[in-house]
């Protein structure tokens, strides 16, 4: 596959609540989306999931935007055969930036699938039509006010609630949510908020049969993980530590994690986190696919990923309008609680060139 060019396109996308973790709050998504043009004319969509800041991992979007403009689409346009699993062999050799990766890796993927008349799903090995959706609830001002969000997202249909946690918002949060809802399905996340010291605190979780208990920790603490999953009872699930199938293994071997949220993004595209999936299965560790408040391009690759076997767990693979008044490609919309996994070749969905146009604030064409 011989490609002529990338366009970066950098898009303005308000949400339609502010979004409260233990990092920070997000209002507005200041999204780059990734456009590979072949040859013959084909194209194919990535959307890079780093933040504004640098709050949930090392990447933010203006230095994914240069790191993909000086380093990885050169490395594309030097290959005889612009292949997505050919790309792996140069991006290996640039040092971290997996989501700077995700979003060119993708674009190619995409443009290879199209024009082979292939859907993503097909080509990661999925074995549904439809998956489960969960929902990722902020962290909010007031108890009353998170059972009036849960409440909401209950009523939409979501099969699976998310609390994110902090110190001082977690125990009674959760509390309050298993008293007024009862046995739903019910996780949190803690976006490494917390230390091995507040392991008695976090045992106070226990009573309440979460699902999992996400990133508690620090990334790189692995030993710390393992020694909390042998003081608590709820399992423990990494998100920011699984940077890539071998960190899978070792997390897995150590006794660090006992689930593993799967994000395309931070292990450096769908190749990698194929890979991830397949080490959990072999291990028997349930996965799911999480979220990074993307737009319809990278919630399309998403769900088809999320259809993989092993993705045994709703993910935060929520609604369109979960996070977006109108969103770029047509909206991802829940029926019983599910997401349709796209059928069309590539990731099966295209953005609609006036919705583009509307919250296009930058663009960019790379050629050789
Ligand atoms: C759905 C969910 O909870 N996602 C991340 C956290 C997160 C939160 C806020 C974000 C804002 C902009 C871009 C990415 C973001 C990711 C997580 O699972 O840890
Ligand atoms: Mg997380």
């Amino acid at each position: 596959m011989k490609v002529t060019g990338f366009e970066l396109r950098r898009i303005a996308m308000p949400l339609v609540s502010p979004f409260r973790t233990s990092f920070g709050v997000e209002h507005d998504r200041d999204v780059l989306l990734v456009r590979a043009v072949t040859e013959d004319g084909a194209e194919g969509w990535g959307e890079c999931v780093a933040m504004s800041e640098p709050l949930y991992s090392s990447e933010y979007v203006d230095g994914a935007a240069e790191v993909i403009r000086r380093f990885l689409v050169p490395a594309v346009l030097s290959l005889p055969d612009a292949d997505p699993y050919l790309a792996e062999v140069p991006f290996a050799k640039i040092k971290g930036h997996p989501m700077a990766k995700a979003a060119v890796q993708t674009a190619l993927l995409d443009a290879k699938l199209r024009i082979a008349g292939t859907p993503l799903a097909a080509h990661l090995g999925a074995v549904r039509d439809r998956v489960p959706a969960g929902v990722s609830v902020g962290i909010m001002d007031s108890i009353p006010e998170l059972l009036e969000a849960v409440e909401g997202y209950l009523a939409e249909g979501y099969l699976r609630i998310k609390l994110k946690i902090q110190p001082g918002w977690d125990v009674e949060p959760v509390r309050a949510v298993r008293e007024r809802f009862g046995d739903i399905l019910l996780q949190v996340d803690a976006n490494t908020a917390y230390t091995l010291a507040d392991a008695r605190h976090l045992a106070k979780l226990d009573p309440f049969e979460l699902l999992l208990m996400e990133q508690p920790l620090p990334e790189d603490d692995i030993r710390g993980h393992a020694e909390l999953a042998r003081q608590v009872r709820t399992p423990i699930c990494l998100d920011e530590s699984i940077t890539s199938a071998r960190a899978a293994a070792d997390a897995i071997a150590l006794g660090a994690t006992s689930v593993v949220n799967i994000k395309p993004g931070r292990v450096g595209g769908y190749l990698e986190a194929r890979r991830v999936h397949d080490v959990c299965a072999a291990n028997g560790v349930p996965v799911w696919v999480g979220g990074m408040l993307e737009t319809g391009i990278g919630r399309a690759a998403n769900v088809a990923l999320a259809a993989l076997p092993g993705c045994v767990l709703p993910g935060d693979t929520s609604a369109s309008d979960r996070y977006f008044r109108r969103d770029v490609t047509a909206p991802f919309v829940l029926a019983e609680g599910h997401l349709a996994v796209p059928t069309g070749p590539g990731i099966g969905v295209e953005p609609d060139p006036d919705a583009l146009a509307e919250v296009t604030t930058a663009t960019q064409w790379l050629a050789r």
